[in-house]
């Protein structure tokens, strides 16, 4: 039996306490009643979250305040769904259009076909089931990082500074072309004092989100070097970069202007997708997250695609080959190695 905890922030001290064999299930209870049961997975299925714990995954859950997490990977069980169903205004049928050709991950009007055929057919292996995008945001303090992240997670703004202290995250959920599709939002500090303690989340990202201030130009000065600290931690030919300029609402066309030729140039520079947006307004804020899980989606269905795409070839190859050919090559390879 295990416990529930109630806490604003992940409670990935917790984690250890709730290990268990993976497949192993339990009960979850609240208040002495029983509220879920779980299952829990083995981390492999739980990309993204090897960097944090180790351990297990941490979902919010339906029943408690949105606020409270379990330090568990939730289950579906036949009597009770741990997770709500996707949000209507979740749901991705059209691959949105990004910002400015000029700088963009890619101009295509839609997803890719394999991507959509895959998802019609329900060929998307780990992609629908367990499959959660990392997705950090770094930036210079009070860039607008946590703004960002609440409007789009939560419709909120707040208008005073609070810092983030080390870090902070939000799962959203998403329904794209059909399939299930998570984003693990990391919202890290900007002040320098809490980058260290941030810079240790940055492990594990699919997607890069480098924010800056479009009224403040050395902000954006400061943007490679966020880049290159996030890199430190990542594949650099795995993940996708975007380059986004905040309180677009503060600043005048002409001052804007000034500073998007430079964003735009920049973000050619490091392959990076430019938006400009305002979380006051909520300009372009659905838009730039939709467009964030609509391609992390197309290129996770691709990377699986790629996978299943490889044992074909393998199976092929067995299938195909007559048994005298594959004694012959079995034997050379068995001579050579004796040699
Ligand atoms: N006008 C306007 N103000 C904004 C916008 N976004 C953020 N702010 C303000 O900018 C300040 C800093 O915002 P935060 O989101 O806390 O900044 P941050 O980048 O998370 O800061 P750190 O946690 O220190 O890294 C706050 O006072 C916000 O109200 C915006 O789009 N327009």
């Amino acid at each position: 039996m295990i416990s529930a905890t109630r806490g604003t922030r992940p409670a990935l001290n917790l984690l250890p306490k709730f290990q268990r064999e993976p497949g192993a299930e339990s009960e979850v209870r609240l208040k002495n009643q029983i509220i879920c049961r779980l299952r829990f997975f083995p981390l492999t299925s739980v990309d993204g979250y090897r960097s944090v714990t180790k351990k297990l995954h941490p979902v919010p859950f339906q029943g408690l305040s949105d606020d409270c997490y379990l330090g568990l990977m939730s289950v579906r069980v036949p009597s009770m769904s741990v997770l709500p169903p996707v949000r209507r205004d979740r749901i991705i049928a059209q691959l949105p259009q990004c910002y400015s050709k000029k700088a963009a991950v890619h101009t295509k009007d839609e997803f890719n076909s394999k991507v959509k055929t895959a998802c019609q057919e329900q060929r998307t292996g780990t992609v629908g089931r367990f499959k959660i995008a990392k997705v950090i945001v770094v930036g210079d303090l009070a860039v607008g990082k946590t703004c960002l992240i609440n409007r789009f997670c939560k419709d909120a703004f707040d208008k005073n500074y609070k810092a983030t202290i080390g870090v902070d995250f939000e799962m959203e959920r998403f329904e794209v072309l059909g399939v299930p599709f998570s984003l693990q939002l990391w919202d890290t500090a900007g002040q320098e004092r809490f980058k260290c303690i941030a810079s240790t989340y940055y492990r594990g990202a699919q997607t890069i989100v480098i924010v800056f201030d479009v009224n403040d130009v050395a902000s954006l000065g400061h943007a490679r070097q966020w880049l290159e600290d996030a890199l430190k931690e990542n594949d650099p030919t795995n993940v996708q970069l975007f380059l986004v300029g905040t309180k677009k609402d503060l600043s005048s066309p002409a001052q804007y202007s000034q500073i998007e030729q430079d964003a735009i140039k920049l973000a050619e520079e490091i392959k990076a997708e430019y938006w400009a947006l305002s979380s006051l307004t909520g300009e372009n804020v659905r838009e730039f997250f939709f467009r964030v899980a609509s391609l992390a989606f197309e290129a996770n269905v691709l990377a699986e695609l790629e996978k299943s795409g490889s044992r074909h070839i393998g199976d092929v190859i067995k299938i195909n080959s007559n048994s005298n050919n594959v004694y012959a090559t079995s034997k050379k390879k068995q001579s050579n190695c004796c040699q």
